[in-house]
C-alpha cells in the first residue's frame, strides 16, 4: 500500500460533521486534499526551489551551508513522510520562543498516556499551523538558514507579475489624490471599490499553486464590477456608512487595524485602501499584522512589507506607482503607518481565542475603530475554523472575539462558510461542486457595525 493510500484507508468517506472544528479524516472536507496532496506538494516544491538555488545560497552564505540544504532537505523529506504516514506530531525544537506554547499544546492535545495526536484525527486548524511551523523549523534550526525565507523570492515575483493591474489601481488613486477637493459623495461612490479591490486581491494566494505567481492583468476597478455576481454576502455598505460617520470625529487617533494575509498583488492593494483610508481622515493611523515568520507559503512578513512599499517607490516602471510608493514611504517615517508582527498569527489558535491568551493584544486591538481582516486562513480563524452551517450568523460564528468594528474580506478557499442566505449554499454547489475552493466567490461580512 502507498502512503498516500494510507491516508485514504484511515479516512471517513463522508462530509465533516456539521458546527464543529475540522477535522481532516473527512474525506469530503477540504481538509483531506489539503493534507494528502496539496501541503505534501507544497514542501515538495520548497525542497525543489532550496536545491535550484543552491548556487546562489552558496555565493551568498559560503561553501558551508551546502550542509545547512543538506540537512533542509532531509527534514522536509521527513515532514512530508510523517504527513503521508499520519504519524504521530513531535514537539518542536527550536530555541524560539513560541516553541513552549507550541509543545504545551501537543502536550494539552495527548491522552492520558501521553500517545500523540496524529493529523488524521486532529484539530485541522492545527495540523495545517503545525505543517507551516515545522517548515520554518527546518531552516531556523540550521546554522546559516536560520532567517532564510524560502518563499520570499516567489512574493516578489508574484508582485512584479502584476505590474499591469497595479498601475491602473496606482494611476486612479494619484488622479483622486492630486485633486484639491473631493466631495463626500465621491467617497461614498468609490470607497467601496477600494474595498473590494482589496477583497478580490486576496485570490493572488500562493499557497495554492506551491509558489507560482498568479498575474493579474485585468483593470482591478473593472473586475471588481464584473465579480459583483460572484460576491454570496456583500455588506460594504454597512462598513462604508460606518466610516462616513467616522468623519465626524475629529479626534487623530482613530486607529484602523489591518490583519494581512498574502505578500505580493494582495498587499498593494490593502496599502492602496490603507492609503485612501487615511488620505480622506476615515482613519489617522494604520497598523498592519504579519507574520513573524514564513507563513502558508505567501503571507507578509516584515521583509515582505518593505520590499514591496520599496519597489513600488523607487523599482517600479510607472510614475504613478512611485509616487503612490513614495506617500507610503513617507506614512511609515511619519509612524502614521506601523507594522507589527505579533506572535498570535503564527500560533494554531482561533482569534476567539485571543482574550484568553494574549489579553496584550487583545486589548490592543480594542482601541481600534475598525479592523479589516483578510483572506481565507484569517476568516477560519475568525469563526474558529468550524464547519458551520451556512446559515448560522456571522456574529454568532466570531464568537467571543470583539474587540472592536470588524470588517471580514475573504475570498473561499476552504469549507468554512457562514452568514449565507438560506438555500444560497445548496444552490451553488448543485451547479459548482468545488464553489468552496478555488477562490472564485468571495464575502464581505461585518461585525458591530
Ligand atoms: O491566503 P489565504 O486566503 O488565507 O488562503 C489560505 C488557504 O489556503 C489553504 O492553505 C489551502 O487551501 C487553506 O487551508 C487556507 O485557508
Amino acid at each position: 500500500m502507498t502512503i498516500e493510500n494510507e491516508l485514504i484507508r484511515l479516512s471517513v468517506d463522508d462530509f465533516p460533521p456539521r458546527n464543529k472544528p475540522l477535522i481532516a479524516k473527512y474525506l469530503r472536507s477540504f481538509a483531506f486534499p489539503v493534507l494528502s496532496k496539496l501541503s505534501p506538494f507544497n514542501i515538495s516544491k520548497t525542497g525543489s526551489y532550496l536545491e535550484g538555488n543552491k548556487n546562489s545560497i552558496l555565493q551568498k552564505y559560503g561553501a558551508d551551508a551546502e550542509k545547512d540544504i543538506t540537512s533542509v532537505l532531509t527534514k522536509l523529506n521527513t515532514l512530508r513522510k510523517e504527513i503521508l504516514s499520519n504519524a504521530p506530531f513531535r514537539e518542536l525544537i527550536s530555541d524560539n520562543v513560541d516553541v513552549q506554547i507550541w509543545n504545551k499544546l501537543l502536550e494539552d492535545y495527548s491522552d492520558e498516556d501521553g500517545k500523540r495526536p496524529t493529523w488524521m484525527f486532529t484539530n485541522w486548524l492545527y495540523c495545517e499551523c503545525y505543517i507551516h511551523r515545522r517548515l520554518f523549523e527546518a531552516f531556523e534550526t540550521s546554522i546559516y538558514l536560520k532567517t532564510y525565507d524560502p518563499f520570499y523570492e516567489q512574493k516578489m515575483k508574484g508582485l512584479v507579475s502584476c505590474e499591469d493591474a497595479m498601475k491602473i489601481l496606482g494611476q486612479f488613486l494619484i488622479n483622486y489624490f492630486n485633486k484639491s477637493e473631493v466631495e463626500i459623495k465621491n467617497l461614498r461612490e468609490d470607497l467601496p471599490k477600494i474595498i473590494k479591490c482589496a477583497l478580490w486581491g486576496n485570490r493572488c494566494d500562493l499557497s495554492q499553486t506551491g509558489g507560482d505567481a498568479i498575474a493579474q492583468t485585468e483593470s482591478p476597478l473593472k473586475l471588481v464590477d464584473s465579480l459583483q455576481d460572484l460576491m454570496l454576502v456583500d455588506e460594504s455598505s454597512k462598513a462604508v456608512d460606518f466610516l462616513c460617520n467616522s468623519l465626524s470625529i475629529t479626534n487623530d487617533d482613530k486607529i484602523l487595524d489591518i490583519i494581512l494575509d498574502n505578500a505580493g498583488y494582495e498587499l498593494f492593494t490593502d496599502l492602496c485602501l490603507a492609503d485612501y483610508l487615511v488620505t480622506y481622515k476615515f482613519v489617522n493611523i494604520v497598523r498592519f499584522h504579519g507574520k513573524a515568520i514564513p507563513w502558508f507559503v505567501s503571507d507578509v512578513t516584515n521583509q515582505d512589507f518593505i520590499t514591496t512599499i520599496d519597489y513600488i517607490a523607487n523599482k517600479s516602471t510607472c510614475e504613478g506607482l512611485k509616487e503612490l510608493g513614495k506617500r507610503w514611504e513617507s506614512y511609515m517615517k511619519s509612524g502614521q503607518w506601523k507594522f507589527e508582527c505579533e506572535q498570535f498569527w503564527t500560533l494554531p489558535f482561533h482569534f476567539g481565542q485571543i482574550k484568553l491568551l494574549d489579553i496584550e493584544l487583545y486589548n490592543k486591538l480594542s482601541q481600534s475603530l475598525l479592523i479589516i481582516s483578510k483572506g481565507d486562513l484569517n476568516y477560519r480563524k475568525l469563526v474558529g475554523d468550524v464547519f458551520w452551517e451556512p446559515t448560522v450568523p456571522f456574529s454568532q460564528a466570531v464568537g467571543n472575539f470583539k474587540p472592536s468594528k470588524l470588517i471580514a474580506l475573504r475570498t473561499l478557499k476552504s469549507d468554512i462558510t457562514c452568514g449565507l442566505p438560506e438555500g444560497l449554499a445548496e444552490s451553488i454547489s448543485k451547479n459548482d461542486p468545488d464553489w468552496l475552493k478555488i477562490g472564485k466567490y468571495a464575502v464581505i461580512h461585518v461585525d458591530g457595525i
